[in-house]
């Protein structure tokens, strides 16, 4: 089912979410909710703070559009950064929408979390990949890559995303 997407500045996208005790059918139901709101949505990540559910779940798909699809899940994932060295991404987030500015972030990570079955794995990111995975990982934490920016910037990115969710309404 489509999952309403909490839009920033609402409180709830504060809410540090818990680990996943058992990866039951619940959580399987709300992997594939998360996986048919992102699709929808035209994201490439989406963390379940961002449809109200305060778990540590993540879904991701980084595949373009006509490629084949390459959807990835993470369960209460950790993150340990590879390397000193920051690189600047331009970012984009479903909850702050048509709002897009530069984030420093570490350029390599190595993730480790479980798979939708509960089994454990480990990876090593670059690029896009280190990225996304940094940006869920602080809507889990509660943070939003707007929090990255002057307070400019944030009071503008409210005034934007007010202007946008007026413009959907009217559709
Ligand atoms: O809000 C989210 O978590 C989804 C977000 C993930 C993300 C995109 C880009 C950089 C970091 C994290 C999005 O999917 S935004 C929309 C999008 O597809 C996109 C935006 C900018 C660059 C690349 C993709
Ligand atoms: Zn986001």
């Amino acid at each position: 089912a489509l999952l309403p997407i909490l839009a920033y500045p609402d409180p709830r996208l504060r809410t540090i979410a818990q680990p996943v005790a058992v990866v039951d059918e619940t959580i399987k139901t709300l992997i594939d909710d998360m996986f048919e709101t992102m699709y929808d949505a035209r994201g490439i990540g989406l963390a379940a703070t961002q449809v109200d559910r305060h778990v540590q779940v993540i879904v991701m798909d980084l595949a373009r559009d006509g490629e084949e699809p390459q959807p990835q899940v993470f369960i209460n994932p950790t993150i340990t950064p590879l390397t000193d060295e920051t690189k600047p991404y331009q970012e984009g987030c479903l909850s702050v929408p048509e709002v897009y500015d530069e984030v420093e972030r570490p350029a390599r990570v190595k993730i480790d979390a479980l798979d939708r079955d509960g089994k454990p794995f480990s990876i090593d990111a670059d690029e896009l990949l280190a990225v996304c995975i940094q940006h869920e990982m602080d809507h889990l934490n509660g943070k939003l890559f707007v929090d990255y920016l002057s307070t400019l910037k944030q009071s503008r990115a409210r005034d934007k995303v007010k202007k946008v969710l007026k413009a959907r309404e009217k559709r």
